[in-house]
């Protein structure tokens, strides 16, 4: 069997390790061969690939960040408009089966495919864990790990200076980065996506903790949070080519609208791109070795139109269609637990 992989969307932690076990799998158990498209679905429209050889250097791969194929987001009417290049690449390279690893703009590309008879297993990743249907996508936990790190080294300078510290982490529509790395390093108070934040609201929470005669307050906020439009306007900053919001840093704004309500020292740490750079997390290893060996088999298997997902301790297929309905962002009794540490 010839089977196809590709890596798109934002690049995370993990991917390398998925893309060495559906080879060892795929190849050492049944012999089938390899072919990977560089750059996301970019190098489908454009017919550009690599062999990818059962060897050392894949194997290799296991604990090194990134993505040795590349990834790249495409505006999704071009992508739609090249659907046929795509087929045509696909035939011509003899592809059985594809294996499209990505976040929910990857996913959905792959759903259209399979609508259109193309053979094909998705495997999720993203920092954010914002894919439905499976309890985490790799990434996460990396990403987590990093934020939750920055922010215990954040609270001793934050003590020091008396100062109000804001972090701002990833999540674009969800704020599992925010919430869990908030709790994990006792941030004060953590502002996702999921809740408009009051400023107002978050200033009282200042005074009352140094009132109270503690000596600094620590804020996580992720990059998709923003405020009740009653209470303050952020900053508008468009839509990008590939359709995606751009933000214009809701931290750095609430950082400068805190000190000029209640003028108390305020410093904001936009952590980015590092939390989705380097080796992944032991944790991320498996889970992404684990879906890389169960989207093998399933191609071997002839399924299609499924994404790998984890249920507990399971690793499951599920329909792409209800994995790309919506996103699963953080549910309310979450954000409940977490607050009851806030203030
Ligand atoms: N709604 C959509 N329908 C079809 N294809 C899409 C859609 N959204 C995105 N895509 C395609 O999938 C590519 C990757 O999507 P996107 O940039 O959102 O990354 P992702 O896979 O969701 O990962 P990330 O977690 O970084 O967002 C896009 O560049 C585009 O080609
Ligand atoms: O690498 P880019 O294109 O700046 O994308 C950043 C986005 O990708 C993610 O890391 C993953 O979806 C988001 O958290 C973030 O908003
Ligand atoms: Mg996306």
């Amino acid at each position: 069997m010839r089977i196809g992989i590709l890596t798109g969307g934002g690049d995370c932690p993990g991917l390398n390790a998925v893309i060495r076990a559906v080879v060892r799998t795929a190849n050492g158990r049944y012999g089938d061969s390899i072919v990977g498209f560089r750059d996301g679905w970019r190098g489908l429209l454009e017919d550009r690939k690599v062999q990818i050889q059962n060897d050392d250097r894949v194997d290799r791969l296991l604990a090194k960040g990134g993505t040795m194929l590349g990834t790249a987001r495409v505006n999704p009417d071009k992508l739609q408009a090249g659907i046929e290049q795509i087929k045509q690449t696909l035939d011509d390279n003899g592809v059985e089966c594809l294996i499209p690893i990505g976040g929910e703009g990857t996913l959905t590309a792959a759903r259209w495919l399979s609508d259109e008879g193309v053979p094909v297993i998705g495997v999720p990743k993203t920092i954010d864990n914002d894919i439905a249907c499976t309890d985490v996508t790799f990434g996460h936990d990396t990403a987590l790990s990093i934020a939750t790190e920055a922010i215990d080294r954040l609270h001793t300078t934050a003590e020091s200076h008396q100062r109000v510290m804001l972090v701002e982490v990833m999540g674009r529509h969800a704020g599992w980065i925010a919430m869990n790395a908030g709790m994990a390093s006792g941030a004060h108070l953590t502002l996702v996506p999921e809740e408009p934040f009051d400023v107002d609201r978050v200033c009282r929470m200042i005074k009352r903790r140094f009132q109270h005669g503690d000596s600094h307050f620590i804020c996580v906020v992720a990059e998709g949070a923003s405020p009740d439009p009653a209470s303050m306007t952020l900053r508008e900053g468009g839509i990008d080519e590939f359709g995606h919001k751009i933000f214009t840093g809701v931290a750095q704004q609430l950082g400068a609208e805190i000190e000029r309500r209640i003028g108390k020292e305020v410093r904001t740490t936009v952590l980015g791109h590092i939390q989705r750079g380097g080796a992944p997390t032991s944790y991320d290893r498996i889970l992404a070795t684990r879906f890389g060996v169960h989207a093998a088999e399933a191609a071997h298997a002839g399924e299609s139109g499924k994404m790998v997902a984890l249920h507990g301790t399971r690793i499951d297929l599920v329909p792409l269609d209800e994995a790309t309905k919506e996103l699963k962002r953080v549910p309310e009794e979450r954000l409940r637990e977490a607050a009851a540490f806030f203030g």
